[in-house]
């Protein structure tokens, strides 16, 4: 019995022209859909993209207070203290952090003030402790008289009002990733809850009906899948945790019921393979029924067929190529920018930088050749050398997991030769 999954025909090519990666791109990000804004509070916002600009409602520092433990002085004071003529002046009071008093300095005297208490009004200089003396020589700290060493400059160890922040600037725009820095520093400002996108659901689908779980014993055909494991820590690593995951034989019904079943369930949801004009090409198959999903072939090397677009019931579709480096690549240029720019993220794009190619190699004429390569740093900045065989890329899933970046080679420069400049994308481990 055969077991071709559909009767009957269908296109049974891809589309003969190429388009450029960028158009596709720019395709997709015309068309999906962005996500809506949730509020959440602060401690739960960690990797999320802001909706909305966030001003400081609070200047930072909050107060003008002491940098130093030691004692908050007038400066004008000390003019004509040195380690030879020394200034004695009345301790007259204390701070520490956390007190709300606030101790009138007259002339010639000085309060005792903790780092990050409140200079008093009447002060506007802070003496570390190091560069007094006590009455008693064993006790840094004086009782009733400190002697000071030195002149300070007026407004020394001083954190002025407002001096990091002023009271109602930027604190972060509508497209800033919350990361831990940023979060504590709208925390810092007394920010409880912000204006975030709510982050995307995706589901995972992984189709072949020669894979099979990693670890399970294997008949003749059949390889353990890793597709899945691949999107599904990709996604991790971009800050989403994959609503679903699954694996589906080459059958068209099943793979349209799954696709029904994550109806209003997910916003995007990524497949891998059966995007080739190959009979069992089922993914493809199944999806020339939606009329705003296109099979695309794209002008690059690994990742040339993508099946794309927005299905009826909502979700946005990307059906990568099955094969691991091709569906690795297209995640990388398709899924993860479309990932942020549904997010409403300001910069979705990765930096380049420059590496030197540690060995020659053969472009791919008239594609954008991605080689998963390995970054070393030298003397003379980042090398780059291919972690698989660029003649056979697509499949060898194996060298790109030693892969760190990958390098872009434009479709109209051809071969790279040893020691030239080529431009990388760091991906990390
Ligand atoms: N006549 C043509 N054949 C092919 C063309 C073409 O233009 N004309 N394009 C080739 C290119 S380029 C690619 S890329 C692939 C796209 O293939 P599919 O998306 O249909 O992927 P499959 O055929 O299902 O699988 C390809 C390959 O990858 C392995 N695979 C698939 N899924 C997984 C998984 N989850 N884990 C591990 N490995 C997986 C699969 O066993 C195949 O070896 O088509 C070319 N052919
Ligand atoms: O375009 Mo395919 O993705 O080369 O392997």
């Amino acid at each position: 019995m055969s077991d071709t999954p559909v009767e009957g025909s269908f296109r049974a090519e891809l589309p003969r022209t190429a388009l450029a990666p960028e158009a596709h791109l720019s395709w997709i990000l015309a068309r999906i859909p962005a996500l809506p804004a949730v509020e959440l509070p602060l401690r739960d916002a960690r990797g999320h993209t802001l909706a909305q600009e966030v001003t400081a409602p609070l200047p930072l520092p909050l107060w003008d207070n002491s940098a130093m433990d030691g004692y908050a002085v007038r400066a004008a004071d000390l003019k004509s203290a040195s380690a030879a003529h020394p200034v004695t002046l009345r301790v007259c009071g204390e701070v520490a952090a956390g007190s709300a008093e606030d101790p009138p300095v007259p002339v010639a005297s000085a309060v005792r003030i903790m780092t990050g208490a409140p200079l008093p009004s009447a002060a506007d200089t802070v003496v570390p402790v190091e560069h007094t003396r006590g009455e008693d020589r064993e006790q840094a700290w004086a009782a009733a008289h400190v002697t000071v060493l030195c002149a300070p400059h007026p407004g020394a160890n001083v954190r002025t009002q407002g001096e990091d922040v002023a009271h109602g600037a930027v604190l972060a725009g509508a497209g800033d990733e919350l990361g831990a820095r940023r979060l504590a520093a709208l925390a810092a400002a007394g920010i409880e809850r912000v204006s975030v996108r709510r982050l995307p659901r995706v589901a995972v689908i992984a189709t072949g009906s020669e894979l099979r779980k990693p670890g399970e014993t294997l008949r003749r055909g059949q390889i353990p899948e890793s597709n899945s494991v691949l999107l599904q820590s990709l996604l991790a690593e971009n800050g989403i945790t994959a609503t679903a995951v699954t694996v589906s034989a080459d059958n068209v019904s099943g793979f349209r019921s799954r696709l029904a079943e994550l109806e209003g369930e997910v916003d995007i949801i990524i497949t891998t393979g059966g995007v080739g004009p190959g009979r069992h090409d089922i993914v493809r198959i199944a999806l020339e029924s939606e009329p705003d999903v296109i099979a695309a072939r794209i002008a690059v090397r690994p990742g040339q067929p993508q099946c794309t677009g927005q299905l009826a019931g909502g979700a946005w579709m990307f059906a990568l190529p099955g094969n691991p480096v091709s569906a690795a690549v297209s995640f990388e240029l398709f899924v993860r920018p479309a990932l942020l720019a549904v997010q409403g993220r300001t910069v979705i794009e990765r930096p380049r930088v420059a590496t030197t190619a540690e060995v020659p190699w053969r472009g791919v004429a008239g594609r954008l050749q991605v080689l998963p390569v390995r970054v070393a740093a030298g003397k003379e900045g980042l090398r780059c050398r291919p972690a698989v065989d660029p003649s056979g890329v697509s499949h060898a899933v194996g060298g790109h997991g030693a892969a760190d970046g990958y390098a872009l080679v434009p479709a109209d420069r051809g071969d790279v030769a040893a020691g030239e400049r080529v431009d990388v994308i760091l991906v990390g481990p």
